[in-house]
Order: C-alpha cells, then structure tokens, then sequence
C-alpha cells in the first residue's frame, strides 16, 4: 500500500513542529526519516499512524484517507521506547499481543513462533522481558510490530544502541520484509542506514528539505556523505 502525505501540519502550543510535509511513498518501498534530534520524526510518524491528529493536510494509505479503523489494522509500529511487559516472557507478550491484533487462535501460535525465529530469540522464549538485554528486547519489539503481517511498517529508531552486528541482522529482516512487499518507515539517526532505503526524506526543524530516491540525495553531495545535506541547510537558516 503507498503512503501519500499532502502539506501536513502540527503544532504544539505555539510551536510548529511539522510544517508543510508533502511526500509519496511507493508501496513496497523503504523510506528513511533523517534529521537532527527534535528535527519532528517521532511526531511524523506518530501523526502517520494515527496517534496524534494534523492540524491540517491529508494523510492517506491507498486509497483511504486517515484515520480510518480499517486501515489501522494493516499498520504495524515499533516505537522508539520498547513497549513490552516486563512481568511476561518473550512468548507471553507475543501471546497478548496477538490476541491485541485478533489473530486467529488456530494460527496465533504457529504466527508467534515464526516470528520468534526471524529475530532469534526462539531459544529465549521463555524468559521475562525484565531479564532481556536492550538489544533482545529491540527484536522482540520488532516481533510484536510484524505478528500481524502489516502492510506498512513504522519502524521509529529500531536499531538506536544496537551493536553493529546485530543492526546488520535486523537490516536484513528488513529487507526479507520489503521482499514480500511490505512499505516501510523508518526514523534513523544512523546516517549509514541510508544507504539500506530507497527513498531518503530529510527533517530539519519540522521541514521536509530533501525528498528523493537515495541514490540521488548521494549524488548531491560531494562527499557523498548524507549529513552534508543537512550542514547546507543550516547554513542557509542561519543567513535567512
Ligand atoms: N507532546 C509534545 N508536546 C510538546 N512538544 C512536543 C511533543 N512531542 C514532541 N514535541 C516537540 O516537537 C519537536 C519534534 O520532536 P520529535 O520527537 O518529533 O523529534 P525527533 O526528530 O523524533 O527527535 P529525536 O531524534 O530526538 O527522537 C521537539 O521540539 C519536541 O520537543
């Protein structure tokens, strides 16, 4: 399902967090947010799934405009800060969320020990969430996000603390996910993960400054370093 976002607004309080975001994302595509911290990544996607309204602009999946119940069934999050129950294993808290989602009874448990393989805590299973690792409890967090099969993915800084080996594997999973045709979103301070994505939109102070396919937000660089995209465009704020 694509995703198209037409000048789309949010303040808090006096403040203009999103201003004027318009982009399209193609179904089956990764797209990466990338900005600066505050630069309004969590409030895009949060307004993207429906948690916070826009103040103004549209936001529509397919062909339904947002928010709208059905849809909201088809979308899978990850937020930045683990969501999980500390008092439940891995596979309890899979198991509530599962009934969350209305999966099946007769498939739930096969659904719940497929995705406990992809992110390979199928041995760990068994064990509380209090006693998981920050980088165990990330994937379990991934795993609860794509139980449902999910047409779209909102992925909010899925790998920030991960060791890079690790980073690697969830990557991977990623692109296993694009493969089968799901869109995602995903918000990274990690300017090497660009290069996983397809299309790269650029925040800074709420703005959208850069949209385009990777490769050619590369091209515009000359150090083909990402970040410089970013450092032209204070420069230009600070002479305005
Ligand atoms: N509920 C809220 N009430 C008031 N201000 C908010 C709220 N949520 C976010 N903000 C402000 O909106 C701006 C954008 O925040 P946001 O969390 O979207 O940025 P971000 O790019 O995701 O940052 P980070 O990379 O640090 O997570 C910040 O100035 C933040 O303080």
């Amino acid at each position: 399902m694509d995703i198209q976002l037409s000048h789309v607004n949010k303040r808090f309080g006096d403040t203009a967090v999103i201003k004027d975001v318009s982009f399209t994302v193609a179904a089956g595509e990764i797209c990466c947010l990338l900005g600066p911290s505050g630069s309004g990544k969590t409030t895009l996607i949060r307004l993207m799934i429906g948690a916070l309204p826009a103040d103004s602009g549209t936001i529509q999946f397919g062909d339904t405009e947002m928010p709208n119940m059905a849809i909201l069934k088809r979308l899978g999050f990850m937020p930045q800060n683990d969501a999980l129950y500390e008092d439940l294993s891995a596979q309890g808290n899979l198991a509530f969320f599962g009934g969350l989602y209305h999966l099946p009874k007769r498939t739930r448990e096969a659904r719940i020990a497929e995705v406990l393989d992809m992110v390979e805590l199928t041995d760990h299973k068994r064990k509380l969430v209090k006693d998981f690792s920050g980088g165990m409890k990330k994937r379990l967090s991934l795993a609860i996000a794509i139980l449902h099969e999910p047409d779209i993915l909102f992925l909010d800084e899925p790998t920030a603390g991960i060791d890079p080996v690790l980073r690697r594997k969830i990557w991977a999973q990623f692109q296993s996910l694009k493969a089968q045709g799901t869109t995602i979103i995903v918000s990274t301070h990690v300017m090497d993960e660009v290069v996983e994505c397809d299309k790269g939109a650029l925040l800074y102070n709420g703005r959208l400054i850069e949209y385009d396919t990777v490769d050619r937000l590369l091209a515009k660089t000359d150090s083909g370093r990402i970040e410089d995209l970013f450092f032209a465009a204070s420069e230009s704020e600070a002479r305005s």
